[in-house]
């Protein structure tokens, strides 16, 4: 569980500070959120609120992980298969954790909190494929052969054992998302945030991690211009100028941020507002997971 409880980013500049989120109050439960808007409009930093990546200048972000929520079977991509769940997996405790506040707890938060970035070369850094996840490994297995043995496992799940050898450079840009994601998920974060994770990808390779993380037994939070992809969630929220300006099931939501480009012209010119924050708290009776339902 997500917790955002008035939670505001200002940036301090030489001009003056700038409102990058305004306050928002928001519990995430469902089990696949999506995150949508306009460029610049903030959903990038509402996303790296929940890792901690971005501190929020006045109230908070909390995340409760719940070990129960990804303890079943993980699901596999390519000829991969499941053996590497148990691996990494058997110390994962049941039940609910304690919340952690990502200001306070700042390393907890990032071992509960995968984060996956729009371009995977942000966070590939060994040279190699096995050495990369092996790496993300290094604080769970101390024995190097036991950790190339579970980043071998690993990379069998996401379809890329046969690379395990390969220069990280030589990938192409979806071999190089999914060992980025394979990196992250090694390290059995309760959430997942992405935040576009198939923006540099062509459709094939969109399709594969698109339906990769949308079967991850993980909770996941996923920005994305995609609003295919945005549809397949739960909940989803629009961010319009710094809001969160709809929360709501996918379909309403994808409408009414078509609707605001639409509206765009009038918006620019200063004759409408350019968002209507009410609709963010409005609760969607339509919702089929509200707010209180457990993933
Ligand atoms: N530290 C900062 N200082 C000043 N401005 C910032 C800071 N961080 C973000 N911003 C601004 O806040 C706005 C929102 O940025 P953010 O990256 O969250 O947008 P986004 O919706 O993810 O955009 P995109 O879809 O283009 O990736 C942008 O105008 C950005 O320039």
């Amino acid at each position: 569980m997500i917790e955002f409880r008035s939670t505001a980013v200002v940036a301090p500049g030489p001009e003056g500070d700038t409102t990058v989120l305004h306050p928002v109050s928001l519990t995430l439960t469902e089990r696949r959120i999506s995150i949508i808007g306009a460029n610049g409009s903030g959903k990038s930093t509402l996303a790296r609120l929940i890792n901690g990546l971005v501190e929020p200048s006045a109230g908070t972000v909390r995340i409760t992980p719940d070990r129960t929520e990804h303890s079943g079977a993980a699901p596999s991509i390519g000829r991969g298969h499941h053996a590497a769940g148990s691996t990494e997996r058997g110390t994962a405790e049941a039940g609910p954790a304690a919340p952690l506040d990502t200001a306070r707890d700042g390393a907890a938060v990032r071992r509960a909190v995968g984060f996956v970035f729009t371009d995977p070369a942000a966070q590939l850094i060994m040279p190699t494929v096995a050495e990369d996840i092996a790496l993300s490994l290094r604080r769970r297995i101390r024995n190097k052969a036991d950790r190339r043995a579970a980043a071998l496992t690993a990379l069998e799940r996401f379809g890329l054992r046969e690379l395990a050898d390969r220069s990280v450079h030589t990938l192409s840009g979806g071999q190089k998302q999914l060992l980025a994601i394979a990196t992250v998920l090694a390290t059995d974060p309760a959430i997942l945030v992405a935040d576009e994770p198939t923006t540099l990808l062509d459709l094939r390779n969109s399709l594969r991690i698109g339906d990769l993380l949308f079967t991850l037994p993980q909770q996941l939070v996923i920005v994305t211009h995609d609003l295919e992809l945005a549809a397949r969630a739960d909940r989803t929220l629009v961010v319009a100028d710094g809001a969160v300006v709809f929360d709501g099931a996918p379909a309403e939501a994808i409408a009414h941020y078509r609707a605001s480009v639409a509206e765009e012209p009038d918006t620019r010119a200063g004759t409408a507002p350019a968002a209507d924050t009410h609709r963010a708290a409005a609760p969607n009776p339509d919702l089929p997971s509200a707010p209180e339902i457990t993933p």
